[in-house]
């Protein structure tokens, strides 16, 4: 099978054309650290009816999510340097809906991706989570916050980024009773109210380097408690994802997207 790895900011992805029978197993398999190509996720590229092409992703653990951020500017380089999708300006189909990434060329070069999320959601129904108020509630003794980016995400502020228990509090978060699809959780430090450093876990491929729809959500929740202006760079472990709120709610990702290396899986 002809595979092509990317990361964008470290949020590492196989992206694979060819029709696969069990996606679910090829995701845990191919994904394995160490045992095999390694990677937080499959990006399956599939012909859409109602945009230019789809993208399905498929966690390490073999679950299927909505939509990823990274994983979509990553997504949109390569239907473009492949000739499947011919303008830098196009419409991808994910199971959140329709995305729109905008490649940035520079001096001939993709020098980042720009995309529409789309309008995140606080309703508590949308996220799901099970809480009288998204915005402030507690779970596993956290105060926390829930937002819909195309997934679920809930954001824990904390002054203590490096010391915040990522990988013993994630994965408790992820699978509490609250949220009934699960969540991905963001640890996150606020500096100022155009800057913030955030560490996430992800529902279904646990510790990441970056996560773009958690970027975006809690960009969009941190603004709306107040917290924040309405353009903030979000510093994950590998970078910045730069992100812009638009008055009309749109949520605009900005960020890299980066090859690895490209070949055949036996
Ligand atoms: N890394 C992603 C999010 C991928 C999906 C997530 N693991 C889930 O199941 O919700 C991003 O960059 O947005």
């Amino acid at each position: 099978m002809h595979i092509t790895k990317m990361h964008g900011l470290g949020n590492d992805f196989i992206v694979i054309e060819e029709r696969a029978a069990d996606p679910a197993g090829l995701a845990r398999g191919l994904c394995r650290r160490r045992l095999s190509v390694g990677a937080d996720g499959l990006l399956l590229v599939e012909p859409s009816e109602i945009a230019d092409v789809k993208m399905r992703i498929i966690n390490a653990d073999g679950s299927e999510a909505e939509m990823c951020g990274n994983g979509v500017r990553c997504f949109a380089r390569y239907v473009y340097d492949k000739g499947i999708v011919k303008t830098p300006d196009m419409a991808i189909e994910t199971l959140a809906g329709v995305v729109r990434p905008r490649l940035v060329v520079e001096n001939g070069e993709v020098a980042a991706v720009r995309v529409d999320m789309g309008v995140p959601s606080f309703a508590a129904a949308d996220v799901p989570v099970l809480a009288d108020d998204p915005l402030d509630f507690e779970v596993c003794g956290q105060r926390a916050a829930s937002v819909l980016c195309g997934v679920p995400h809930t954001l824990v502020l904390t002054d203590e980024l490096e010391t915040a228990e990522i990988g013993t509090a994630g994965p408790r978060i992820e699978k509490d009773p609250l949220f009934p699809r699960g969540t991905n959780v963001n640890f996150v430090r606020l500096i100022d109210r155009h800057t913030a450093q955030m560490r996430t876990w992800e529902r279904g491929a646990g510790r990441t380097l970056a996560c773009g729809t958690g970027a975006a959500g809690c960009a969009a929740l941190l603004h709306k408690k107040g917290l924040a202006a309405n353009e903030i760079d979000m510093h994950v472990q590998a970078g910045v994802l730069h992100i812009e709120l638009a008055p009309d709610g749109h949520a605009f990702m900005t960020g890299a997207a980066a090859y690895v290396f490209e070949g055949e899986t036996f």
